[in-house]
C-alpha cells in the first residue's frame, strides 16, 4: 500500500462571485475606464518603441537589430521586477489624482520626445520611463480602486471585486493595442515616409496616455488608503513558494512565460527576415495576445473532469512544441497562426495555474498570484535579455538540407528557448501530476467525453467490493522535534478539515491503542532504563503496527482523512539518526510493521530543538531529556527525510506564528483533498461522513 489516491484537485477552478452584485459608484466606473485607456497606451508603447529600435538600427546588422528591440522591452519590464515595492510606497505619500495626471503628461511628454531625438539611447531610456510612470500610475489606480467600489467602504468583497476589474482592464486591452498597431503601420506605410513611419504609433500613443489623463480628471476625487504593499517579484521567487508542488506551478508558468517572452522578443526582426514589416510584427502580437486571451478564458472551462494540474503541466509543455514549430517555419502567415497558439497555450497554463493555487476560503489571498506573476514578469525580463543576445551570437547560417535551409540566429534562439521550456514543462508535468499511475491518453480521452478516467483493475474493485473504498482516505502526518507545535497544528487542521466537511480521524503515536498506551508508559517513562536501542524501536514500531491494524487503516478504508501527531518519520528520525543505527534498518522493520503505509503527505514543524523544549512546561520525559546532540541528530535526520522526498514534505518554520502556520498548511492540504463527501458515503453509512476522535 503506498499514497492513498486523492485524485482530484480541491474545486478551485470556478470564478469568483462576479462584481455585478456591487452597486459601482460613478468614480470607480471612470477609474475603470481610465485604467482600460492607460492599459491600451502600455501595450501601444511596446511595438510603438521596439519598432523605433529596429527602425533607428535598420542600417545596422541582425544582431545589432534584434538586440536593440530585445533591450527596449527588457526595459519596459524591469521597473516591474525592481521598482514595485517602491511605487507601492511612493503611490501611497502623494495625492492620487494628482499623481496619475502627472504620470500620463510625463509618459506622453517622454514619448513624444523620441521621435525628435532620434536616438536609439534615448528611445530605451524612455522605455525604461515610461515603465516606471506606468508602475506607478497603475499601482496607484489599483489601490484606489476598492474604495471607490462602493461608496467609501472598503471589504474583501469590494477588494476582489477591484482585482479582478484591475486585472480584466489592465490586460484587456494588449490585443486591440496589437490591431491598433497593425492599422496605424498600414497607414504609415501608405502615407509617411521611410524615416517617420513608427512615429505614428508613437504619437497615438501619447495621444491615449492625454485621453486617461482627461478621465481622470473627470474623477472629482479619488481617496488616499494605507500604503499599497507591492512586493518585489525577485525575494517573492527567492522565498520560494513554500510547497513542491507549488514550485511545479511556477516552473508550469515559467515555461509559459519563457516561451510567449520568446516569440516578442524576436519578433520585430524575424518578421522582417519573412518578408514582413511594422504591420506583420504587430500581427504576431495580435496573434499572440489574442490566442492567450482566449486561453485565459479557455483555461478553467475546458476538459472539466480532467486533472487541473496535469491540464497546467500539458499547457506548458504545448506551448514549448508550438514554439519549436514557430522558430522552424519560414511562412509569415503561419507563423502568426502557431503564435496565436502558443498564446492560447500560455494563457490557458495562466489561467489554470492562478485558479488552482488561489484559495477559496481567502479570496483575497493575493500571495499566489503575486508569487505567479513574480515568476512570469522575471523569466520574460530574462527572456527578452538572453534570447536576443543568443539570437545575436548565432547569426545567420545556412544549412545544406534540400537545397538550403536559411538559419537564422533569430530561428536558432527561439529553437533554444523552447528547449529550455520543453524541459522545464516536462519536469513542471512531472512534479504536478496528481494522478501518477493513471495513463495520460485514456485519462484525455475520458475527459473529452466528460467522464473521469479509472483504471479498469481500479473499475472492478470498484465493483466487486462497493465497501471497501480504502484508496479514497487521506493519511497526513505531523513531524517534527519536541515542542515544534505537532499536537496544535494537527488539532488546527483536524478542525478546519471538518469544518469543511469531512470525516476525519486524529490520532498519534505513541500510545493510540489500548496496547500502544501500555507500550508509550515503558517508552517514555524515565524509570524505564537499560532498553537497547534495538528494543526501543522494536517497541515503537509494535506501537504503530497496532495503530495502523486498528485506526488508521479501518479509518482510511472506509474513506477518512487521519491526521496522525507522529508516525514512522519520528522513528526514522529519532531511532534511525538520533540513536545512530541504521537508517534503512530502522525503515525496514517499520515497513513491515506498517505493511508499507506511507502519509500522502507529511508536514515538518521545523524548529532548533531548544526553542521547542523551551516551549513545554511537563516534566521532561524519557527521549526529551536526552542530550542536545541528540536532538540535533533527530532535527537533521527529518530534514534529510524531508530533502530526499520533497513532494510528501511539506517543511514549515514552526518558530512563526501559530495561524500563519496553520494557514500554510491548510493551502497545501487542499492540494490533496478528495471530494468532500465521496460519492455514494450515504448509501453505506447512511449518515453524514462521521467525526471521530482517538
Ligand atoms: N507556532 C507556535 N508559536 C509559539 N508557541 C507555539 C506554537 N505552536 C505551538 N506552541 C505552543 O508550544 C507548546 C507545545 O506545542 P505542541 O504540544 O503543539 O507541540 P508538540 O510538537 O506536539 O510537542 P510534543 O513534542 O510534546 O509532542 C504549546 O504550549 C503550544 O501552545
Ligand atoms: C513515534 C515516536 C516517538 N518518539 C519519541 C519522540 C517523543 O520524544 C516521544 C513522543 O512524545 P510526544 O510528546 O507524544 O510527541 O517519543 C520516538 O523516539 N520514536 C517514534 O517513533
Amino acid at each position: 500500500m503506498t499514497r492513498t489516491g486523492a485524485s482530484r484537485p480541491h474545486p478551485a477552478a470556478s470564478p469568483p462571485p462576479g462584481d455585478s452584485s456591487l452597486s459601482l459608484t460613478r468614480s470607480f466606473r471612470r477609474l475603470r475606464t481610465a485604467l482600460a485607456v492607460s492599459g491600451l497606451g502600455l501595450w501601444l508603447a511596446v511595438p510603438a518603441l521596439t519598432a523605433t529600435a529596429a527602425a533607428l538600427t535598420r542600417d545596422d546588422d541582425a544582431a545589432a537589430r534584434v538586440q536593440a528591440v530585445g533591450g527596449v522591452l527588457a526595459l519596459l519590464l524591469l521597473p516591474a521586477v525592481l521598482l514595485a515595492p517602491v511605487a507601492g510606497t511612493l503611490a501611497a505619500r502623494v495625492d492620487r489624482r494628482l499623481m496619475l495626471i502627472i504620470a500620463d503628461v510625463l509618459r506622453l511628454a517622454v514619448l513624444v520626445t523620441v521621435p525628435l531625438v532620434d536616438t536609439l539611447v534615448w528611445t530605451m531610456a524612455a522605455a525604461f520611463l515610461v515603465a516606471c510612470l506606468s508602475l506607478l500610475w497603475t499601482s496607484s489606480a489599483r489601490a484606489s480602486l476598492p474604495a471607490l467600489v462602493t461608496e467609501g467602504t472598503e471589504n474583501d468583497e469590494s477588494r476582489v471585486a477591484a482585482h479582478r476589474v484591475a486585472a480584466r482592464v489592465l490586460y484587456g486591452p494588449a490585443p486591440v493595442a496589437a490591431l491598433l498597431f497593425v492599422f496605424l503601420a498600414l497607414i504609415a506605410d501608405e502615407t509617411l515616409g521611410r524615416g517617420s513611419r513608427d512615429d505614428l504609433a508613437l504619437y497615438v500613443t501619447a495621444a491615449v496616455f492625454l485621453i486617461s489623463a482627461a478621465v481622470v480628471a473627470a474623477i472629482r476625487a479619488i481617496p488616499a488608503t494605507e500604503p499599497i504593499h507591492a512586493p518585489a517579484p525577485l525575494k517573492l521567487i527567492f522565498q520560494g513558494p513554500g510547497t513542491a508542488v507549488a514550485r511545479g506551478f511556477g516552473l508550469a508558468v515559467a515555461t509559459a512565460a519563457l516561451t510567449s517572452a520568446a516569440i516578442v522578443a524576436v519578433a520585430r526582426v524575424r518578421t522582417g527576415e519573412l518578408g514582413g514589416g511594422d504591420a506583420g510584427y504587430g500581427s504576431v502580437l495580435t496573434g499572440l495576445t489574442l490566442g492567450a486571451a482566449f486561453g485565459l478564458f479557455l483555461g478553467p472551462r475546458v476538459l472539466v473532469p480532467f486533472s487541473r494540474r496535469r491540464l497546467l503541466g500539458l499547457a506548458a509543455v504545448a506551448a514549448a512544441v508550438t514554439l519549436v514549430v514557430t522558430a522552424l517555419v519560414l511562412n509569415l502567415v503561419v507563423v502568426v497562426f502557431t503564435t496565436a497558439l502558443l498564446g492560447v497555450f500560455a494563457g490557458a497554463a495562466w489561467a489554470t495555474a492562478t485558479a488552482a493555487l488561489a484559495d477559496p476560503d481567502a479570496p483575497d489571498d493575493t500571495r499566489p498570484s503575486n508569487y505567479l506573476r513574480s515568476v512570469a514578469v522575471v523569466t520574460g525580463v530574462v527572456a527578452f535579455a538572453a534570447v536576443p543576445l543568443v539570437a545575436g551570437a548565432i547569426g545567420s547560417h545556412r544549412l545544406a538540407i534540400g537545397g538550403g535551409y536559411d538559419f537564422d540566429g533569430t530561428a536558432a534562439a527561439l529553437l533554444i528557448a523552447a528547449v529550455v521550456g520543453l524541459l522545464a514543462g516536462v519536469v513542471a508535468y512531472r512534479r504536478l501530476d496528481d494522478r501518477r499511475g493513471i495513463p495520460l491518453v485514456p485519462d484525455l480521452r475520458a475527459a473529452l467525453n466528460g467522464e473521469v478516467y479509472a483504471p479498469p483493475e481500479q473499475a472492478s474493485t470498484a465493483e466487486q467490493q462497493p465497501v471497501q473504498r480504502g484508496q479514497r482516505g487521506v493519511f497526513i502526518a505531523f513531524e517534527g522535534g519536541e515542542g515544534a507545535g505537532k499536537t496544535t497544528q494537527a488539532r488546527l487542521a483536524a478542525i478546519w478539515l471538518r469544518d469543511h466537511g469531512y470525516d476525519v480521524v486524529t490520532t498519534h503515536e505513541p500510545g493510540a491503542t489500548k496496547i500502544g498506551m501500555r507500550l508509550r508508559a515503558m517508552l517514555l517513562d524515565r524509570d524505564t532504563t537499560g532498553l537497547s536501542d534495538r528494543a526501543e524501536s522494536l517497541l515503537y514500531a509494535a506501537d504503530r503496527a497496532d495503530h495502523v491494524a486498528n485506526v488508521i487503516k479501518p479509518a482510511l478504508d472506509r474513506g477518512a482523512i487521519v491526521v496522525s501527531d507522529r508516525y514512522v518519520d519520528s522513528s526514522l528520525a529519532y531511532q534511525g539518526f538520533g540513536r545512530q543505527q541504521r537508517v534503512e534498518d530502522v525503515a525496514r522493520v517499520n515497513a513491515w510493521a506498517t505493511g508499507g503505509l506511507v502519509p500522502d503527505l507529511t508536514v515538518l514543524l521545523e524548529i532548533p530543538p531548544r526553542d521547542g523544549r523551551d516551549r513545554l512546561s511537563a516534566p521532561a520525559d524519557r527521549i526529551e531529556s536526552l542530550p542536545d546532540d541528540f536532538h540535533e541528530r533527530v532535527r537533521a535526520g527529518f530534514r534529510a527525510l524531508a530533502e530526499a522526498d520533497p513532494d510528501r514534505y511539506l517543511v514549515v518554520d514552526a518558530s512563526r506564528p501559530q495561524a500563519e502556520l496553520s494557514r500554510e498548511i491548510q493551502y497545501r492540504i487542499r492540494e490533496i483533498l478528495p471530494d468532500p463527501v465521496p460519492a455514494g458515503t450515504e448509501d453505506v453509512t447512511s449518515t453524514f461522513p462521521a467525526i471521530t476522535e482517538f
